[in-house]
């Protein structure tokens, strides 16, 4: 379990993190997500000692990261997947970090299999890509059988077979009883590893929440409908709460009416549909419109679907 108490952090002027309370609970992948400058990293650095808080605590099973005796059979992490001696191959590096530990051998070439890395096991890290770095990084962190894993950004880099791999692996350390938290940008990949979403902006949480909630929340869901006499459909559905807008493709979008509703109003006023459908808003399109009031590093040009403008 991972617990922070008011953790704040200030770099001069700059509150980078704001009096944060959260407890992450083991048996879950819990998802940190936020847009640039949100203070993911800081929050990540110091619960893991690498930062010192200006204010309030980061606790780990209930004691401060540098009061771990062997740190890396509590906590296993991967913060900068570049992290590693790039003369080393991949295995040295494991086995460099194992005898910080007393971890044996057989344990660096349990994790080389689990992060799929036996091919390029004897290849300098040096020459790795990105993704092949962030498995050696993931396989630093499960070297001490942690019971607690802290991953910042691990699908960077990944290929879609690599995600895969991760989500997986992820899912199963969980269910194994295992806190796992780890920080993304990608609310689409988030939503399908994720149990519990923490979403920060600007130093502060928006959202602490089980994932099905964050979505029965924040996503809204319209019916669309195409026939010829939009006119007289939109006389009949109207109601306070209702909108009816035109899609580019010629459909119309209803909100603040079930599919059900809506085929109703047009039976009983005698207008043919032709197509009547439940488009769920995407989980996407949510987070942008919670995090919009909160990014700070914003293109001029970027406006997805409005949730900017
Ligand atoms: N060493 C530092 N000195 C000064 N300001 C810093 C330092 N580290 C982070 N910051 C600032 O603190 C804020 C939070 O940064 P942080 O890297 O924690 O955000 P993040 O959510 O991890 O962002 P990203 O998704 O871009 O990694 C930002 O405004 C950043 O500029």
């Amino acid at each position: 379990m991972i617990r922070a108490q008011s953790l704040t952090k200030k770099y001069g002027d700059k509150t980078a993190v704001d009096h944060l309370d959260f407890t992450i609970r083991p048996g879950k992948v819990t998802g940190f997500l936020g847009p640039n400058g949100a203070g993911k990293s800081t929050t990540m650095r110091m619960i893991v000692g690498l930062d010192a808080p200006t204010a309030g605590t980061a606790e780990v099973d209930g004691r401060a990261y540098r009061d771990l005796a062997a740190p890396l059979r509590e906590v296993g992490v991967l913060l900068d997947a570049r992290a590693a001696h790039k003369q080393r191959t991949a295995y040295k590096h494991l086995l460099a970090l194992a005898a910080t530990h007393g971890i044996g051998k057989r344990r660096v070439h349990e994790v080389i299999g689990l992060a799929g890395l036996e091919s390029v096991a004897d290849k300098r890290v040096g020459g790795f890509s990105l993704g092949m770095g962030q498995r050696l990084g993931i396989a630093g962190a499960l070297l001490g059988d942690p019971g607690t894993i802290i991953l910042d950004e691990p699908v960077n880099g990944l290929d879609p077979e690599g995600i895969i791999w991760i989500r997986t692996l992820l899912k199963g350390l969980a269910a194994e009883g295992r806190t796992v938290l780890l920080s993304s940008h990608l609310m689409g990949e988030m939503a399908q590893t994720a149990d519990h979403l923490i979403v920060m902006g600007r130093g502060s949480i928006l959202i602490d929440e089980p994932l099905d909630q964050v979505m029965a929340d924040a996503t809204t869901s319209a019916v669309r409908v195409r026939t010829r006499e939009a006119d007289r459909l939109t006389s009949a559905v109207a109601a306070p709460g209702v909108t009816v807008a035109n899609h580019p493709d010629g459909s119309l979008e209803i909100t603040g009416r079930t599919a059900e509703q809506v085929a109703d109003a047009a039976a009983a006023a005698g207008v043919v549909l032709y197509e009547v459908t439940t488009v769920a808003g995407s989980l996407e399109d949510a987070y942008l419109a919670l995090t919009s009031g909160a990014v700070e590093y914003r293109s001029a040009s970027t406006t997805p679907n409005g949730a900017f403008a």
